[in-house]
This record gives C-alpha cells, structure tokens and sequence, in this order.
C-alpha cells in the first residue's frame, strides 16, 4: 500500500525535525562539522524499501547555527517531498541506500581528523580492523574480544557512484561504513541509537589510531 508525507501528521514532523535540530547543535559544539560539512538525517512515517520520507539536513549550510532552513524533507530517491527552495544534502543518495537497506530510523555523517586519518590508513584494504576494545558492544556485539571490520569505500565525486557500492560492503552488525579521506555513516533504528554508534566509531577511531602512534614508537 502507498502512503504520502502528508498522511504524516505536523506534530510528529515537527517533534522529527526538533529532535535533529537538537542533535546537530550536540555535533557542532563538538566541532563535528568544519567547513559546512556533515549531513544528518531522520526517518519519519511508516517504512517500505520501495517508499520512505526522511528529513535531511539542507545543502551547503552552516551547521553550527540555527534556522528556519537547516532541514526538508525528500523521498526514497532523495527527491524533495514538500515545495521549497532548499537544496537537499549533496550526500542525500547515501542515506536514501542506507535507509532503503537497513530501514533504520536516523543516518548521521561527520567529518572528523580521526575518522579521516584512519580511512585512509585502511583504505587501500577496504575495511578498518578492531579488536578487544570495549565500546565495540555500542554496536550490540557483547563476545568477549570481538573482532569487526568497519568498511571503507573509495571516495568517488560522484555520489550515485559511491552509493551504487553500499549494498557490497554493508554489514548488518557493523552500523557504519567510511568513505576515504572523507568521514563517516553511522545509523541506527532512532536518533539515540544512530549518535551511539556514531561516538563508538569516533571512539574507535581515535583508539586505533593512538595504538598505532603508540606501536610505531617502540
Ligand atoms: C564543504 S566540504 C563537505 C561536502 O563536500 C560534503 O562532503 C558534506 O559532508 C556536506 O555536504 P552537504 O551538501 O552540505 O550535505
Ligand atoms: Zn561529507
């Protein structure tokens, strides 16, 4: 069955985008968004892989600030669902493949030195290898000295191409996946969980990479 955004009502749009707006100001102070960049986005209304609405952060915009015009919504292929003369997030079509794969309720990319730093280290094998580290049960995996793999894609300048190689590397345990040199996704079924794993890989990133400066001091 088919259903529209205007089946959603305006208080529970309203309690989406407040939820976001509430959740980038968190990520701003925590200078997660230099230079404009960073996306977020959240799910709202009923789920089909084939039909869905999120609102997305708009492109281009100062992410540390406040306004009327930080947020639209858009459809299942990323497309404006309500008139206006904002643009959609350039990265829009990652969360459209993310959502439509995982049917998760929120999708947060940043941009941050270490999450840099470490895809790039790892880029070249495709995926950033972690171990034993405690925070690895932020993403429900509770073995003792769990071993993951957080995917790395290449970087392309063209979106559709690298959004065409989310369905390859997506992991249904691991809610995140880097690209090169550029950041990170991290989602979850809500905006709680989707900045839990966001601030678990950031973690993990950071980890990594001290333990290597450490190793290589020796
Ligand atoms: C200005 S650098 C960052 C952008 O190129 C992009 O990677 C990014 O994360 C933000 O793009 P946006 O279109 O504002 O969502
Ligand atoms: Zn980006």
């Amino acid at each position: 069955m088919s259903f529209d955004l205007a089946d959603i009502t305006l208080e529970e749009k309203r309690r989406a985008l407040e939820e976001l707006a509430d959740v980038k100001e968190l990520f701003a102070a925590r200078n997660w968004f230099p230079g404009t960049s960073g996306n977020l986005s959240i799910r709202i209304g009923d789920f089909q892989p084939e039909q869905f609405y999120f609102a997305v952060t708009a492109s281009g915009k100062d992410k540390t600030k406040r306004t009327p015009e930080d947020f639209l919504f858009v459809d299942q292929h990323g497309k404006a669902a309500e008139t206006t003369n904002l643009k959609p997030s350039a990265e829009t079509l990652i969360h459209c493949e993310i959502y439509r794969l995982t049917g998760c309720g929120a999708v947060f990319h940043v941009h941050t030195v270490f999450n840099n730093l470490i895809s790039e280290y790892y880029g070249e094998q495709g995926s950033v290898p972690v171990q034993g580290i405690e925070l690895i049960k932020a993403f429900n995996i509770w073995e003792e000295n769990a071993a993951i793999q957080i995917p790395v894609l290449p970087n392309y300048a063209d979106i559709a191409s690298i959004a065409k190689l989310v369905p390859g590397v997506l992991n249904e345990r691991i809610p995140g996946i880097l690209l090169r040199n550029h950041g990170i996704y991290a989602w979850g079924k809500d905006v709680f969980e989707a900045k839990k794993h966001l601030e678990a890989f950031e973690f993990l990133f950071e980890t990594t990479y001290r333990s290597l400066l450490l190793k290589s001091s020796k």
